[in-house]
Formats: structure tokens, sequence, C-alpha cells
């Protein structure tokens, strides 16, 4: 059975405060992209095989997420993991992953952790992987608008960075949140985004100031809006066609630089899971 892993988007991503344990209040509108890793999985002895373009950068040890998320669920599998995605990279590749994990076990009756969160912040969000308006630390997902479609350029730059520097590095812990979700389509979407920020992002150029040459060519390459996701580096593009995505990208095109034209997902196929009731939809 194969089961998608697609890259986690935070469209907008806003710090509203900081918890008595050193996590931080969020407030992020979260949609998912058409591209992703995918995992595949058989039952048998604990086991974890690696191949794709980012293999190399996974751990492969009892420390992978996909091997954690079968773990916590007590299950026995065999698992075949397709790395697509750069790792640390702010696309929730690792959270992707072990909530597609979760979500092929599920199917085949094993029960979901109590806290799948405990294995990361975005697993409730990438394992719902549908668009949402997530905040607490990750655990209060919100229905939103539907999404318009949204042609995309994602550029990595090949620099990984862990999440914690990044939040480390705020200047600001107190910013108001997300202004209410209001959009008919791209173009009021588009507004809307552009009132919103990632307040993670001026954090994370501190520490990999490419970040900044990664949005500025994307703005350059005629994006509508440019930003980072999560803790970064990935910067996404939104743009005005498929056929502007693509020659975006091709044009962004860099040596060490992963770059890919793509779009919103389509909604989750049935059998994709909603956290709160733990229900295959
Ligand atoms: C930044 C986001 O990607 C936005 O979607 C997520 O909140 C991070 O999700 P994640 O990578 O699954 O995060 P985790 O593995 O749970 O946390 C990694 C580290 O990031 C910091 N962290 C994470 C989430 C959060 N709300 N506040 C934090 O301060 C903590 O130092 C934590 O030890
Ligand atoms: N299956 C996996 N895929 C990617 N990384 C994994 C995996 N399992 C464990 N890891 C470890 O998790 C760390 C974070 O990787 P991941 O790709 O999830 O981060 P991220 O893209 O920054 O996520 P986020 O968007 O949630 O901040 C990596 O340093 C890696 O060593």
């Amino acid at each position: 059975m194969i089961q998608p892993a697609p890259a986690k988007l935070n469209l907008a991503l806003h710090v509203t405060g900081r918890r008595a344990d050193g996590y931080h209040l969020l407030d992020s509108l979260v949609a998912f992209a058409a591209i992703g890793d995918h995992v595949s999985l058989q039952t048998g002895p604990a086991a974890l095989t690696v191949d794709g373009p980012f293999a190399e950068q996974v751990p492969t040890d009892d420390s992978n997420l996909c091997l954690r998320a079968a773990r916590a669920m007590g299950a026995e599998a065999s698992i075949h993991l397709t790395k697509n995605l750069p790792v640390a990279s702010g696309i929730g590749g690792g959270s992707a992953d072990a909530a597609a994990v979760m979500r092929g076990l599920a199917a085949q009756g094993w029960s979901l952790p109590d806290n799948p969160a405990a294995l990361g912040a975005d697993i409730p969000v990438c394992l719902a992987s549908r668009p949402l308006r997530m905040r607490g630390v990750g655990e209060r997902l919100d229905a939103v608008p539907p999404l318009p479609a949204l042609p995309l350029v994602l550029i990595n730059p090949g620099q990984p960075l862990a999440t914690p520097p990044v939040f480390a590095a705020l200047s600001r812990r107190d910013n108001p949140g997300l202004p209410d979700p209001d959009w008919h389509d791209a173009e009021s979407l588009i507004d809307w985004l552009a009132r919103c920020r990632n307040d993670l992002q001026p954090a994370a150029i501190s520490l990999v100031p490419v970040i900044a040459e990664v949005l500025a060519a994307l703005d350059r390459a005629g994006a509508r809006l440019a930003r980072m996701s999560g803790s970064g580096a990935t910067c996404f593009g939104i743009f005005d066609s498929p056929d502007a995505a693509r020659a975006a990208a091709d044009a962004l095109t860099r040596p060490g630089w992963w770059t890919v034209a793509t779009e919103l997902a389509p909604l989750p196929a049935p059998g994709y899971i909603s956290t709160k009731t733990g229900r295959k939809d």
C-alpha cells in the first residue's frame, strides 16, 4: 500500500506567544503541495529502506520518523520511503512521512497513537493533509474556506536548517494572530496572504542569508507573493498560471538549489484521517 506524504506549506505563519515549556504558540494557514515523499508499507518485521533524490540525508536507524511512527502504534511494519523532499527544510518532510505511516497502518486496522504530536508538532496537520488553520503548538486545527488552485514554485537553497535555532533567533514572540480567513478566489487569497507574514522568516534569514536571495529571485521571476515555509529554508512563490510557474522554475534553476513547479494538492482522497475524531473520512 503506497501512501503519499505531501509537502506541508505554511502559507502564513504568525508566532503569537510562548508556553512555559518553551514551545511557541502559532497561528498558521497550512496547505499541502502536489509533490511529496511516498511511503509503502508491508506487514513484517520492523525495517526501513529509502530511495529517492534525498535518500542519503535521511537517518535509517531507529530515529527515522517512519519507524518511530510505527513503533508509537505498536505495529511491526516493513517500510519503504521514497524521499523526494529536501530534509530539514521547513516543508514537514519527516512529519509528513510519519503521518503517512500512521495513515497506512490505521487503514490496516491499527489504532492511531494517543498523542501523534509527540513525534512532531506538524504531525496532526499532516495526518489531516488538507488546508487548515493551525493554532496552539499545532494541536488546534480549524477548517478554512476552500483554497483556489495556486500555481507554485518551491525553492530550497540546499542548506539544511534545523527548527530549534530558528525559534531561538526570534526577536519577538508576541505578534498578532492571523486576520480572519476571508477569500473566495486566488486574487482575494493573495490579498489576504499579503496582510500576513512568516514571523520565522527574518530569524531564518539571519542564520541562512541565502533565503533572502531565493525570495528576491522569486519576486524577480514574477511571483505574486514569495514567502518562506515553516522554519525554512524552503520558500514558495505563487504565480498567475501553471505555465508562468514552469517558466519561473526553469529560470530559477541554480547549482545546489532544489527548484520545482507544482500546485496545491487536490483535496485528500477517501481514507485520510481527521485527528480530532481519529476516524477515516
Ligand atoms: C515551524 C513548524 O514547521 C510550523 O508548521 C512547526 O511548528 C514545527 O514542527 P516540527 O518540525 O514537527 O517541530 P517539533 O519536532 O515538534 O519541534 C522541534 C523544535 O522546534 C521548536 N518548536 C516547535 C514547534 C513549536 N510550536 N514551537 C517550538 O518552539 C522546539 O524547540 C522544538 O523542540
Ligand atoms: N523520514 C524522515 N524524513 C526527514 N527527516 C527525518 C526523517 N526521520 C527523521 N528525520 C530527522 O528529522 C529532522 C527534521 O527533518 P524534517 O525534514 O522533518 O524537517 P523540516 O522540513 O524542518 O520540518 P518542519 O517543516 O516540520 O520544520 C532531520 O534533521 C532528520 O535527521
